[in-house]
């Protein structure tokens, strides 16, 4: 059912907009967020990098445009849904007897950008005045790369212009009580390795088969993911702070029109592995790990990425977000988060990835969260819902959060004394 109570009517409306790829309505999308914006009476432009795909910009001027700007991102496409594996259909936003609220983009991440839009409504309800400009960016094609969204955006001179000096976006629900903040995510590295050897008689045996060969590289690999995923159970490593791999796809064998031919022994095979490296991990001695031990030449075997991003930055240094006294932003999140009656969990790596990476990439500090407690994590998942009590608690966090960066002084403290002298 839709929601009588304004406030949840708008999430669900944005939530009905069907944004998923391969065809996502990011023109319905811009629009609902454009009259949202109106109704705000905040500033906006919509950026269009790559025709079809609309990245709108909006702008609540701060009184002192001599102080970096706030960014607040989110993205507007979500990822396919499964349709009939779905107790409510993906995009009805059904609003169900407990408060849940089901749709694909309910937990990643439509509720962040209206959430980031109705605590602006709040604070300008309340007369509240931003010193520091506060700009929300609805960016498309996050989860197919963030290549013609945030990456675009943040090469553009329109960025430049913006004077950014923190950029809030996405995290993940938490089932505890505690939300959880990111300072840094893995990055990407999708492999695929390919075996040959020689093809032969399926009734033979012998060395050298293009599947013999992928298989001993499958069982190094799973070698390695075990060794990993052992560190996480034994509580010694979160799951963001171990390389995760998993094996995507195995591609092999000679297909007849109804099956495969079952007395022939391929002389090629492929698999595709996910593969996620955290940003202070040796991903220098991985690539020689993948060259010497899961595809050596010296068994027939060659490797290509699809996807290879570096965790290191152009000067060497590891892609993360400080969380100490060097980095103000952090206390400030921790700080208003309290203020909200919320509790938040230690800084964690986000084991995906997100648009906060492009941002990072300049230098900027860049904070993944997403408040959502008590919640059971359904990113990309079927049946992803939040609570709607959830989510109006997290609007009051961002209420907390959005003021105490837009009033946030850099040296505020030297100013003082000298007034006082
Ligand atoms: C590397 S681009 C893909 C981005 C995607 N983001 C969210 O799931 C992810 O797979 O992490
Ligand atoms: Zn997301
Ligand atoms: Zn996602």
């Amino acid at each position: 059912i839709q929601s009588d109570h304004p406030i949840i009517s708008r999430f669900q409306r944005y939530l009905q907009i069907n944004t998923a790829h391969p065809n996502p309505q990011y023109r319905e999308a811009a629009d609902f967020i454009l009259s949202e914006a109106e109704s705000l009476s905040l500033q906006s432009q919509t950026l269009e990098f790559v025709p079809g795909k609309p990245l709108v910009l909006l702008k609540w001027p701060g009184s002192d445009p001599s102080l970096p700007s706030v960014l607040l991102n989110s993205h507007t496409d979500v990822v396919p849904a499964e349709h009939d594996k779905w107790v409510h259909p993906p995009f009805s936003a059904n609003l169900d007897p407990n408060g849940d609220v089901y749709a694909r983009g309910s937990q990643d991440m439509k509720c962040v950008g209206i959430q980031y839009l109705e605590a602006i409504r709040r604070l300008k309800a309340s007369g509240f005045k931003p010193k520091r400009s506060v700009y929300l960016s609805f960016v498309p094609d996050e989860e197919i790369g963030g290549h013609d969204g945030a990456e675009k955006l943040a090469e553009s001179d329109v960025f430049k212009g913006l004077n950014v000096g923190i950029v809030l976006d996405e995290g993940l629900a938490s089932p505890t009580e505690n939300y959880r903040a990111f300072y840094a995510e893995r990055c990407p590295m999708w492999l695929v390795i390919k075996a040959t050897g020689a093809p032969g008689h399926g009734a033979k045996l012998y060395d050298n088969t293009a599947m013999e060969n992928l298989l001993k590289s499958i069982e190094s690999v799973r070698r390695f993911r075990a060794s990993q995923f052992d560190l996480v159970k034994a509580g010694l490593k979160a799951e963001g702070e171990v390389v995760s791999v998993n094996m995507v796809f195995l591609k092999a064998g000679t297909p007849t029109p109804t099956g495969f031919v079952m007395n022939l022994q391929p002389s090629e095979a492929e698999a595709g592995f996910d593969i996620r490296v955290p940003p202070t991990a040796d991903q220098e001695s991985l690539e020689k790990r993948i060259a010497e031990e899961w595809a050596p030449a010296s068994r027939n075997m060659t490797f290509r990425f699809k996807q290879k991003v570096s965790v290191l930055d152009k000067a060497g240094r590891p892609i993360l977000t400080a969380t100490d006294s060097s980095n103000p932003w952090w206390a400030l999140l921790e700080d208003a988060v309290k203020k909200a009656n919320g509790k938040l969990g230690k800084p964690e790596i986000f084991p995906a990835s997100t648009d906060a990476r492009y941002f990072r990439n300049l230098g900027l500090p860049a904070i993944g969260f997403s408040p959502m407690a008590n919640t059971p994590i359904l990113l990309h998942d079927h049946n992803e819902f939040l609570n709607k009590d959830e989510y109006l608690k997290g609007i009051d966090v961002y209420e907390s959060i959005i003021k105490a960066y837009a009033s946030y002084v850099d040296g505020g403290r030297s100013a003082v004394s000298r007034d006082e002298l």
